[in-house]
């Protein structure tokens, strides 16, 4: 895709800044390093990369391929949904109080989160790459039950499978794949699982495999060897085994190629899963498998009186730190004029178990925190950068700006009674049809909303020598979070800076 997207550029930094500078994802991914991290201390035999897989697949398992309903929506959140015997254990309300954190926001819905936490953990914790879509919609209420349970007959995993979309061989690999991690917990399961009395398993969990915290094809060269210690498999009541009537319900044959093949296991597990996490309600449009954009900036404009303070980072994708390395960033200016500034290194980052890493440059050479002052008559059109010799500008396109509207610096507060004044800066002769502000705020499930509140133009404008005219509106929540948004020629654009009332600095006199 081209930058600016603020939906995929959203999605795709959630995706792909998975630990390290400004990794969106490393609150989250922290939860998985290492791999058998587990909300309680010790030794439980428990982790969350487990449940977080286990959650995406209960969540999707409502899906009726046949009339569109269900799929991995979020709605597992609901805490009805969560108390049906299908759902049984305390997996996905763990998994919901943490998965959401710093990942939802008004781009990234719970249900991408969800689907997310899931390719996080498959990814750090030993597995394959994952092709990853966002735009998931959050469900309003719980789906119909459908999630497959051990005491079923084969017949009936079958049909469950086929409901969700899923063939009897696919079937074998889904169970397999997930099956690779974790394990049945006694407390939950009792006719399954006895006390262990185990001090490494202190929450008394069997597990499916030997390597129960990674990714890998234990589950099947330990079920094919006959050493298995499975519960689905070797349990003492055959009507709950059902991982082995699954695995051997084609003679073995797919299990044999799984125990055979790391490679095609990994494979074929990467396929699988994807399906499984882009399995949605049939309304639900997917976006694109999203790409590390090879040159990503990340831009904030602010009007200060005259000047136009731009801040931001850019990333060059597939780097790691080099000394030797000159960045440059070029801003085309709207009377044809080219401003250049050198960009200093400030950290990297990285993703997918290591795999990929990403340097991160700052546009103030002399303080990262700073911001380039540019004369705001001039403004910014689009910037390009060049990286060594290399001109970067998206194959001739540059890197839009969007400076007919921005944040001002004049925006106030007065503190009895608690009022802020949020001034946004409109660039002279861009005529916006409609200036809004975007309150984005999170239901009581999670559920990310924005509401648009309109801005009246000023009856009489002041037009200073910054060729931009200041659109107010007084608001009274100190703590509600707004980006502001504009309609400019049939075209609805959004800032992806985001301000509260309470940073705002007192205003001099009355409002
Ligand atoms: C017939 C289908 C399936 C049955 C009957 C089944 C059954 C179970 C059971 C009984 C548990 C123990 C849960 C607990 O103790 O809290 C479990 C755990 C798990 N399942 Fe499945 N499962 C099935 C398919 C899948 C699939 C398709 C996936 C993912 C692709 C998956 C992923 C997991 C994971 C990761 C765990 C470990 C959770 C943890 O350790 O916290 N399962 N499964």
């Amino acid at each position: 895709y081209t930058w600016p997207s603020p939906k995929l550029d959203a999605l795709e930094a959630a995706r792909f800044d998975q630990l390290g500078d400004n990794a969106v994802s490393a609150e989250l991914t922290s939860f998985i390093q290492p791999c058998d991290l587990f909300l309680l201390p010790g030794n439980t035999g428990r982790s969350n990369a487990a449940d977080w897989i286990r959650t995406a697949y209960h969540d999707m398992a409502t899906h009726n391929a046949a009339d569109g309903t269900g799929g991995l929506d979020a709605s597992i959140r609901f805490p009805d949904e969560q108390r049906r015997p299908e759902n049984a254990g305390d997996g996905f309300q763990n998994t919901m109080s943490i998965v959401p954190l710093g990942l939802t926001n008004r781009y990234v819905s719970v249900a991408d989160s969800i689907a997310l936490a899931a390719l996080l953990a498959i990814e750090n914790c030993g597995g394959p790459e994952i092709p990853f879509r966002g735009g998931r919609i959050d469900a309003t209420k719980p789906n119909l039950p459908g999630v497959p349970q051990p005491q079923q007959d084969l017949n009936s995993h079958i049909a469950s499978f086929a409901r969700q979309g899923f063939t009897p061989t696919e079937m074998i690999g889904l169970v397999a794949c997930g099956h690779s991690f974790g394990g049945v917990q006694h407390d939950f399961f009792p006719d399954i699982v006895g006390n262990l009395h185990d001090p490494n398993s202190t929450l008394n969990v069997a597990d499916f495999d030997s390597t129960f915290f990674q990714f890998d094809n234990k589950i099947a060269t330990e079920y094919i060897s006959g050493t298995t210690k499975n519960p689905l498999v070797i349990g003492k009541n055959h009507t709950t085994n059902s991982d082995k009537r699954i695995f051997s319900s084609d003679g073995n044959s797919t299990m044999h190629t799984f125990a055979n093949s790391p490679g095609l296991f990994a494979s074929t597990c990467a396929d699988l899963f994807a399906r499984m996490l882009d399995t949605v309600p049939s309304n639900v449009q997917l976006t694109e498998v999203l790409s590390p954009l090879p040159v990503k900036p990340s831009v904030q404009l602010i009007l200060d009186g005259d000047i136009i303070q731009l801040s931001g980072q850019v990333r060059l994708w597939n780097m790691t730190e080099d000394p030797t390395r000159t960045v440059r960033m070029r801003w085309h200016d709207h009377h044809g004029g080219i401003g250049n500034a050198t960009l200093s290194f400030t950290g990297t980052s990285s993703s997918t178990g290591g795999k990929y890493a990403a340097a991160w440059y700052a546009f103030n050479a002399s303080d990262p925190e700073n911001s380039l002052s540019l004369d705001a008559h001039s403004g910014v059109k689009s910037l390009s950068f060049v990286v060594n010799d290399q001109l970067e500008d998206q194959d001739g396109l540059g890197f839009a700006i969007q400076d007919g509207f921005m944040f001002s610096a004049t925006s106030c507060l007065v503190m009895h009674p608690f009022t802020g004044r949020f001034d946004v800066a409109v660039r002279n002769g861009v005529n916006p049809t409609r200036v809004y502000l975007e309150e984005i705020s999170a239901d009581d499930t999670q559920k990310v909303t924005v509401t648009e509140i309109d801005i009246s133009p000023p009856t009489s404008p002041v037009f200073g020598h910054s060729g931009y005219s200041l659109w107010s509106i007084n608001l009274t929540n100190p703590t509600t979070v707004y980006s502001i948004g504009a309609e400019i020629e049939g075209v609805k654009y959004s800032t992806t800076d985001e301000h509260l009332l309470i940073e705002f600095p007192l205003c001099s006199g009355a409002l």
